[in-house]
């Protein structure tokens, strides 16, 4: 692992990671509530949001729409991923070469490992191939580690999140990106498999403010640096005011309760996150 506090993706030793590569993953159906966002440009445009250390996506949407925005976004470059039509055991196609995201202008590379595939074996000589070749760049390299696969019934127990931070220190990643496993003692316990390597948690689908700012709490309050996120920020109609938020919790270490009251307009009628909040 890299001694990163001082890349770009990291600041006061933590991360906020906004993906957006859920056209390829997932399909349009993730734009259907929010179908302005089908245009990439408004969710870089969120990304300049001085709580967002980097902004993940795949090679055309960095090719085609990073260039207007590298003075204000740092660039993860999400080098593998796989349509949702694939039906077959979890695998990951690689999409890019880490010599062409440093020519696009990456300052850090992404990469899926789906460890318990059937296709593990593949997909860790892959991470290898990239994570020496990022070291020749300097680019600190982020691993979505995800267990996943016909013999794991369930991906966010415990004991395979641990397993999923640990193979991100056994394998050289800089970051693990991993689900939350369900409570503060069990990420605790992820965290610290992973040694000295940052663990940042995944967003997953769109939940209620409250719902969604606690979790982070809880997983920074266990020792998570962070967060990598999608659904529950460009999902929402304000975007900023959720970061503004996310940034009170995660580099602030301030309560979700606390963070949202600060984000709430005094003229606007209290939301059902914050009655929420406040019961
Ligand atoms: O494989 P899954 O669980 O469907 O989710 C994949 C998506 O989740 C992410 O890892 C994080 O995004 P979300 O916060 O929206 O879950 C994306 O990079 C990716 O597209």
């Amino acid at each position: 692992m890299l001694p990163i506090d001082d890349s770009p993706i990291v600041r006061d030793g933590k991360s906020l990671i906004l993906a957006m590569d859920h056209g390829l993953e997932h399909g349009p159906v993730d734009f259907e509530e929010v179908p302005e966002k089908l245009d990439p440009s408004t969710v870089f445009e969120t990304a300049t949001h001085d709580a967002v250390t980097a902004m993940a996506v795949q090679k055309g949407i960095a090719e085609g729409y990073y260039p207007s925005y590298e003075d204000d976004v740092n660039l993860l470059a999400k080098l593998n991923g796989t349509s949702n039509m694939w039906m077959g055991e979890p695998d990951s196609a690689v999409n890019w070469s880490v010599d062409y995201a440093a020519e696009v202008g990456a300052d850090a590379i992404g990469f899926t490992v789906y460890s318990g595939s059937n296709h593990e074996v593949e997909m860790f000589e892959e991470f290898r191939d990239v994570q020496e070749k990022a070291r020749e760049y300097d680019l600190p390299v982020v691993m979505w580690s995800y267990p996943r696969g016909q013999g794991l019934k369930n991906d966010t127990k415990p004991g395979t999140i641990s397993y999923a931070t640990r193979i991100g220190l056994e394998l050289g990643a800089d970051i693990a990106k991993v689900k939350y496993p369900g409570d503060p003692e069990a990420m605790a316990h992820a965290c610290k498999a992973a040694g000295d390597m940052n663990v940042v948690m995944s967003g997953g689908s769109k939940t209620s403010d409250y719902d969604f700012l606690s979790t982070v709490e809880a997983a920074v309050d266990a020792g998570a640096k962070g967060l990598a996120v999608g659904r529950n920020v460009w999902q929402r109609e304000d975007p900023t005011r959720i970061l503004d938020a996310l940034e009170k919790v995660i580099y602030e270490e301030e309560s979700a309760e606390a963070a949202l009251e600060s984000v709430s307009d005094e003229d606007e009628e209290p939301t059902d996150a914050a009655v929420e909040a406040a019961e």
